[in-house]
């Protein structure tokens, strides 16, 4: 970003009783509970889980092991600076990042050995994928085949949106314990702006940075499939994580089983799988892994190869809370700070799908952020029950 670019307090977690030291403190300890239960580990694994619980709530940040074979990026994003500090201390994006990386070396993901490449949270992710309520929504999908295109395509950048919601490390620790209904409306809604820049015809490509795996997947898949088949985009490039992240996050194994998962439901969701599928051996679809995807680093900060592929798409659209908070910075800005500003360093045109679940907020306007706060307080920045669509089509070289 210029220098000239708005800035704001970096977010840390060292307020007890703040959500990000609520996050640290409660939600980490639950997710390593959850995951020793959720397979059967043997002791070395379980002991370096309890280890990791010890540590990351009463320790401070150690180093990867000197054989860690991603110690070097780990050092280049800066892991010797926050080597020493309280997990507390250090900037909330980073010590969460950290800890996800740190739980897939206590369960020998990264080999050597028996257990490596195993995935941590796959229990969870498949439980979802073949749950009643995934069933639903594939046989909803049926009701949309008769709709006009542009009805829709509205429809499935909703249902997009709204998978979101599905972040199966959010449900561990939403307030009250349980799920509140979503609001109606968005709090930002550049919807109209998002559809121009996909024009009926279009044969541009669009980059879809995917969040979480299962009933939020599986609504991405469904969307690009149907932009690929109007057509809207002649190609689709769809950014995952190269390996397990919070929680729930998409890597190349879950896209397959959302695949298969959706050829074997029949109907339109099964021709949309077979798109897909096709798409995938003629290269309309692509499927990208970059390591800067599990990076605790806003995007401001991307490496030059993820820039030109962003550059070269028409529109990126990033979903889900994290991508939000790494794109417009994870800072506590004043709601009221224009989304346009701080995205303005973005490589090409950009989208943000989001349901709100965190304190990093841009682009409102004062009257519905005071509308929200007399009906809610500030709950309402992190409950997950609203959700934005925000737009800022002159990102990029020619809009500066
Ligand atoms: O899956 P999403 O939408 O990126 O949400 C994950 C979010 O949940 C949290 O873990 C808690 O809010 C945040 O750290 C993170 O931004």
């Amino acid at each position: 970003m210029s220098d000239a670019a708005p800035t704001a307090p970096v977010i840390r977690a060292d307020a007890p009783g703040s959500f990000p030291h609520r996050t640290l403190a409660e939600r980490h300890p639950a997710i390593i509970r959850q995951v020793r239960a959720g397979l059967p580990y043997e002791p070395p694994q379980q002991h370096a889980l309890d280890a990791l619980l010890k540590n990351c709530t009463e320790g401070v940040i150690e180093p990867l092991p000197a054989d860690a074979p991603d110690r070097e990026r780990w050092q280049s994003w800066g892991m010797d600076t926050y080597a020493g500090q309280s997990w507390f201390d250090v900037p909330w994006l980073w010590a969460e990042s950290y800890f996800y990386r740190r739980l897939l070396g206590a369960v020998g993901y990264f080999g050597p050995g028996a257990w490596c490449g195993i995935d941590p949270f796959r229990p969870s992710k498949t439980g979802e994928l073949h749950s009643a309520g995934t069933d639903a929504e594939l046989s909803a999908l049926e009701d949309l085949r008769d709709r006009p295109a542009d009805d829709r395509d509205r429809a499935l950048l909703s249902g997009s949106l709204w998978g979101n919601r599905a972040d199966l490390s959010f449900q561990l620790s939403a307030e009250g314990g349980e799920r509140r209904e979503a609001a109606p409306g968005l709090v930002a809604d550049d919807s109209d702006l998002l559809w121009s820049l996909l024009p009926p015809g279009g044969t541009g490509t669009l980059c879809l940075v995917a969040d979480n795996a299962g009933r939020e997947l599986v609504p991405d898949l469904l969307l690009i499939a149907a932009l690929l088949t109007e057509p809207r985009i002649g190609r689709a490039v769809l950014h995952l994580k190269p390996t397990p992240y919070y929680v729930s996050d998409a890597t190349t194994a879950d896209v397959i089983d959302a695949l298969h998962r959706l050829r074997s439901a029949g109907g339109l969701a099964g021709e949309y799988g077979d798109t897909l599928w096709s798409a995938l051996g003629d290269g309309r679809l692509v499927l990208r892994a970059h390591p800067f995807s599990c990076s605790p680093l806003p995007y401001g900060e991307m490496p030059d190869d993820l820039r030109a592929d962003f550059a070269a798409a028409g529109l990126t659209l990033l979903k889900g809370d994290l991508n939000y908070r790494r794109l417009v910075g994870d800072r506590y800005w004043p709601a009221t700070t224009p989304f346009d500003e701080v995205t303005a360093y973005f490589p090409g045109p950009v989208a943000a799908l989001r349901t709100l679940k965190s304190e990093v907020v841009t682009g409102l306007s004062a009257a519905t952020e005071e509308a929200l706060d007399k009906a809610e307080g500030r709950k309402w920045l992190t409950s997950g029950t609203h959700a934005l669509i925000q737009v800022n089509p002159s990102a990029g070289p020619d809009g500066q």
